[in-house]
């Protein structure tokens, strides 16, 4: 994370210009209280705690009038305009990199809407990035049965859940990877839900860093409570026999 010529560096981006429209709250959800605090304000501090040098990018809407910069505890931050999709906010981000990331530093991109995220596996993520060309994103391995619908409501068949897997974020690659993957999936009509499918459409795997299941993304009205109680249950202030200890 130093800044010596030849040596990489770590840029976050954080899309945050989402309206929260599954949440449907008067306030995008990044705005919302969670235990006291915004969501971005946790999200901004579990990733500055793991990595208090790294340089953040905020995706932010441009008509944003919730938003309260006291929030970032980054010293070396800026914002970029939101847009319409998530992969355009996550795109803009990376254009007002341009001229200061080098090709090959390191970018870790995580949703504002995932405060959940531990230190421990945002490490993880880093260490697994630092060492795989293609990338690396958390993930964890589908635990129920999977149905397939009929697009009236009923089963029309069973999917086998061998090898599937949930994408979380973070999700890193180099910045010049990442920036070629992305355009050339959008020039291309390639629907764009995460980073890693766009760099999988180059034809690379990035690779699957198990991840823990309580990296929730917060995204109907009930998941604000749940990401409450995975809060404390993690700094140890619910039953002690659930409590998370944070350690690499
Ligand atoms: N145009 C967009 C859309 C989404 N996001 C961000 O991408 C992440 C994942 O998106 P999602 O959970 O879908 O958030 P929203 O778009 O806010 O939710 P909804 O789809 O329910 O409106 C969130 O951190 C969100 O703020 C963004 O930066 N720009
Ligand atoms: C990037 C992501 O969080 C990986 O699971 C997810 O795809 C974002 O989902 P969205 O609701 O479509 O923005």
């Amino acid at each position: 994370m130093s800044d010596r010529p030849g040596s990489e560096r770590l840029w976050l981006v954080v899309p945050a210009a989402g309206r929260g429209r599954r949440m449907g709250a008067e306030l995008p959800k990044q705005y919302l209280a969670l235990a006291g605090r915004p969501v971005l304000a946790h999200t901004l501090s579990r990733l500055h705690q793991a990595f208090p040098e790294a340089r953040l990018c905020l995706c932010l809407d441009p008509d944003d009038a919730h938003f309260d910069a006291s929030w970032v505890p980054f010293d070396q931050w800026r914002r970029s305009p939101g847009g319409t999709e998530r992969v355009d906010s996550v795109r803009q981000a990376l254009t007002a990199l341009a001229g200061e990331a080098r090709d090959d530093d390191l970018v870790l991109v995580h949703d504002v809407a995932r405060p959940c995220v531990t230190v421990a596996d945002l490490q993880r993520l880093w260490a697994a990035l630092r060492e795989d060309s293609a990338g690396s994103l958390l993930a964890t391995p589908a635990a129920d049965t999977m149905k397939r619908d009929d697009g009236h409501g009923h089963v029309s068949q069973t999917e086998s859940r061998s090898g599937l897997w949930h994408a979380q974020t973070p999700q890193g690659f180099r910045y010049g990877l990442l920036c070629r993957a992305l355009n050339e999936a959008v020039a291309s009509g390639l629907e764009v839900t995460d980073e890693a499918s766009a760099v999988e459409a180059l034809g690379l795997k990035p690779r699957l860093v198990p991840g823990r299941r309580d990296n929730i993304k917060i995204t109907h009205p009930e998941d604000l409570a749940l990401a409450e109680h995975i809060l404390a249950a993690q700094q140890g202030t619910s039953s002690p026999n659930h409590a998370y200890e944070e350690t690499p």
